[in-house]
């Protein structure tokens, strides 16, 4: 788990064009459901191109810690053999979910309607995340929760052992709430409802219904309304994740700012709930096109397919898109910086509690390789200087946080000087085989 081992100093090399194919990992969000579900369905699910990145395999352990079967075939391929709704034993071990918020906000919603008890904890990043947005609702439910103070983890979570179904309107745009309260309303006799004001990622809500449950989605006046009924025998699948757009987009933005560069993404899920980052840089110029657009397990799919792009122009990114490429902000801020004029991107609060303050993060390391920033609580704005005119240059810390360390390594492709980080160990939450693919690229990354 990132952020108990040795940190890894990384530097990224000013480099020539990129090219060839990206065939980045499977999908982080709907990785970590598919176990979820797949430990909760009554029956073996089978998994195809499972991310094996940290974040899922801490998952798949906490599966295991509570009875489900979960196997790794090798290649990506996997299978849980599920304990059924409400058949969650108790852990006899302290839940590790390292530096993973989906991990632990989704498995708290999926024991919390039981009447086991389970502590959790996390690396040094996630003990500090807020969890109360998520144990509020689920004592709601009749669970308990007794952590450190501000609601942080280590956390132990007391599941209601008489559940009741609950309606909830979410208080922030945010997937990780919205589905722990869903996955808790599964094991609660009746009708649990969830409204959300701004769409976030659906997967949560596509994936019940494919597992058999009976969930209704409605656009309303007052937001989207969830109705899940609870209690269902969920019956297992067969799943096969499509890879990552939030991955994609380190490849992709890489091809942009790179001179010459050209590259083919493929597979990648454009759910619109996770697109709004190609469709801005779309908006600011970018030659990014959608190739091969089809349907894979009900998802819309394309191949990306990205090209040098030297005129890119600052725009102001609309507050509202912001649920649906929220974990791309801090690689859109090196976009930016590559482009001409001011780009402005509002209605990001939760940018500030996400493995790190992603607006802080960015803002240090790009003002130390010689790029104007400003910011205020809920909103960032960056100075383009241009197609390679970032000077570059510094040491950017990575706050644990492997988005950050991405973007910077991305930075310093297109920048005039070399840029590191003091430690890309987080990358391997999610990327597992993020150098070896950029090198395969042409990128000329190095660790010190
Ligand atoms: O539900 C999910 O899989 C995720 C939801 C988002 O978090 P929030 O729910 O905190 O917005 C996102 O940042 C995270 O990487 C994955
Ligand atoms: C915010 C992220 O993940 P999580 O909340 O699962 O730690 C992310 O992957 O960018």
């Amino acid at each position: 788990m990132s952020g108990h081992g040795t940190p890894i100093p990384m530097t990224s090399h000013p480099c020539g064009p990129l090219t060839g194919s990206a065939e980045v990992p499977g999908d982080k969000s709907i990785s970590h459901r598919s176990l979820i579900l797949g430990a909760m369905a009554v029956g073996e699910t089978k998994i195809s191109g499972l991310l094996e990145g940290e974040d899922v395999l801490d998952t798949a352990k906490a599966m295991r810690a509570f009875g489900a079967e979960v196997i790794d075939h090798g290649g990506g391929n996997w299978s849980v053999h599920g304990v059924g709704v409400g058949g969650f034993a108790e852990p006899d071990q302290v839940i590790d979910c390292g530096n993973s918020g989906t991990g632990v906000r989704l498995i708290m919603g999926a024991m919390a309607s039981s009447p086991i008890t389970t502590t959790f904890t996390g690396d040094a990043s996630l003990n500090k995340r807020p969890m109360a947005r998520v144990t509020d609702p689920l004592a709601l439910f009749g669970a308990q929760a007794v952590g450190r103070s501000g609601g942080r983890l280590p956390m132990t979570i007391v599941g209601a052992a008489d559940p009741v179904p609950v309606r909830y309107e979410v208080p922030v745009p945010s997937a990780q709430v919205k589905s722990a309260v869903l996955l808790a309303g599964l094991n609660a006799p009746g009708k649990t409802v969830v409204i959300e004001k701004e769409a976030t990622r659906d997967h949560s809500e596509r994936m019940l219904a494919g597992f058999g449950a009976e969930i209704t989605v409605e656009d309303t006046d007052e937001g989207r309304v969830i109705t899940l009924t609870g209690r269902p025998e969920l019956k297992p699948q067969v799943i096969a994740v499509p890879r990552d757009p939030s991955s994609a987009a380190f490849p992709v933005c890489a091809a942009l700012i790179t001179p010459g560069s050209d590259v083919l993404v493929p597979g990648i899920g454009l759910n619109p709930t996770r697109a709004g980052l190609f469709t801005t840089l779309r908006e600011m110029g970018a030659d990014l096109t959608y190739e091969n657009e089809r349907h894979e397990g009900g998802e819309p799919v394309a191949d990306l397919r990205a090209r040098y792009s030297p005129d890119m122009k600052g725009i102001t990114v609309p507050a509202e898109r912001a649920a649906s490429m929220i974990d791309e902000y801090p690689v859109l801020s090196v976009v930016a910086a590559n482009a001409t004029g001011t780009t402005m991107m509002g209605g990001v609060k939760e940018l500030r509690v996400k493995e790190s303050d992603r607006i802080d993060a960015m803002a240090r390391g790009l003002r130390a390789n010689g790029v104007t920033v400003e910011e205020g609580e809920d909103w960032w704005t960056v100075q383009g200087l241009g197609i390679g005119g970032v000077p570059g240059g510094a040491t950017c810390e990575s706050f644990l946080d492997h988005r950050i360390a991405m973007s910077f390594m991305v930075m310093g492709m297109g920048a005039q000087k070399p840029v590191s980080v003091d430690d890309g160990s987080p990358i391997a939450t999610s990327f597992p085989i993020f150098e070896p693919l950029m090198a395969g690229l042409g990128a000329s990354l190095e660790r010190a």
